[in-house]
């Protein structure tokens, strides 16, 4: 399945986006006026190959869980527990991401790739071909699904081995393509990452250090917000886990298995089937961005998918948004994961598609020209 979702991928078509770039110099307004929206909308149409391209509608975001073997080396405060809690908490509604979705209107899809603490599940619930913003959950119509998609429960340490299989890594990716798939046969016209495991942002600092060469202390945060001793200890984790396994970046399955995480190979899978099926993905923090590096590094075409929706407070995902050339939408501080900066920056993707279906054109609105 991954063999056939890369050969899927292909560049934009350039046809569609000169259409759209005539388009936005034809619209009642000032040339470039609408800055950062106007390239967004002539990507947009590159990607779907048609201008203008559809409204991003309806939007689906789905939550990938996962655990971490590194959560040994204390690298958080939090017990590894809370992941199992948030996944119930997501499940009920509870959760920022659940508040912002229902704002923006996005259904919620909750996907347990790797979860360690058993989870009380709907044994319906554990057919990933049930996912789709149309299906009804247990809480009835538009309330958050669980896919179970269990690959092992969290990853190895990886500083003492990798941290996955090949094997694992490709399963984890494999279920995110799967996902993708699911939620656009449904439906969706946009994909929204999100991420759930305690402990997600050592391996998210250590993939962003393997993609882009930057070194440790330049791509590692604080995550939930350790303090300077632990933050200290956490460069360090990740300096040894890339020493020991001198990972290839030309290798993304590799990469993903030595020092990833399952919700990290998920969400590179979910990026890589939203662009064989040209739908945009908008890429929450920087879990999402440090996977989309492995989309990129699997299929350099995937880029003209993503849309980066803001800019992560963890350093690391500053340096993987310049490393895949993608401007965030916005940038508010804020560092928490869970799809919630995605479903934040929605509006914006969608307004910039709007404008080319609705704003008059100078012609058929008979305004001047300068
Ligand atoms: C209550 C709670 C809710 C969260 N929602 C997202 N995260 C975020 O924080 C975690 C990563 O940070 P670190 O690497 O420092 O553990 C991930 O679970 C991520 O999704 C949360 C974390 C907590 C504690
Ligand atoms: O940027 C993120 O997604 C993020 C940052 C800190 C903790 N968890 C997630």
């Amino acid at each position: 399945m991954l063999e056939t979702t890369l050969a899927a991928i292909r560049p934009p078509d350039a046809e569609a986006m000169t259409a759209a770039r005539d388009l936005q110099g034809r619209l009642t307004k000032p040339a470039g006026s609408l800055g950062a929206l106007e390239e967004l909308s002539v990507r947009l149409a590159g990607l779907a190959g048609t201008c203008p391209p559809p409204l991003p509608e309806p939007a689906a975001v789905a939550v990938f869980a996962g655990d971490h073997g590194v959560h040994a080396q204390r690298v958080t405060p939090w017990p590894q527990e809370v992941t199992a809690q948030m996944v119930a908490n997501f499940l009920a509604g509870g959760a920022v991401v659940n508040a912002f979705a229902r704002q923006a209107g996005a259904s919620v899809t909750v996907v347990d790739v790797g979860v360690a603490t058993p989870l009380p599940t709907d044994p319906d619930a554990s057919d990933p071909d049930a996912a789709g913003p149309d299906a009804e959950g247990p809480g009835g119509p538009g309330a958050p699904r669980l896919i179970v998609a269990k690959v092992r429960p969290g990853t190895r340490d990886l500083t003492v081995t990798a941290a996955l299989t090949r094997d694992e890594a490709r399963a984890a990716v494999e279920t995110g393509i799967a996902v993708a798939g699911r939620l656009v046969d449904a439906g969706a016209g946009i994909l929204l990452t999100g991420d759930m495991g305690i402990g997600n942002t050592t391996p998210a600092a250590a993939l962003i250090a393997a993609f882009t060469g930057v070194d440790a202390a330049e791509v590692t945060g604080r995550g939930t917000g350790v303090d300077d001793e632990t933050y200290q200890h956490k460069i360090d984790v990740v300096r040894a886990a890339l020493r020991r396994h001198a990972p290839d970046p030309a290798d993304p399955l590799g990469v993903l298995a030595a020092v990833g995480g399952l919700e990290h190979a998920a969400l590179a899978g979910f990026v890589l089937g939203a662009a064989a099926r040209r739908v945009p993905v908008l890429l929450d923090g920087v879990i999402a961005v440090s996977a989309a590096l492995a989309a990129a590094a699997f299929a350099s075409d995937a880029v003209a998918a993503m849309v980066a929706g803001h800019r992560s407070a963890e350093p690391g995902a500053g340096v993987a948004l310049r490393h895949l050339g993608l401007d965030p939408l916005i940038d508010l501080g804020l560092r928490l994961g869970e799809g919630t900066g995605a479903l934040l920056a929605l509006p914006v993707v969608t307004g910039a598609v709007r404008v080319l279906h609705e704003v008059a054109t100078f012609d058929s609105a008979g305004v001047a020209e300068k």
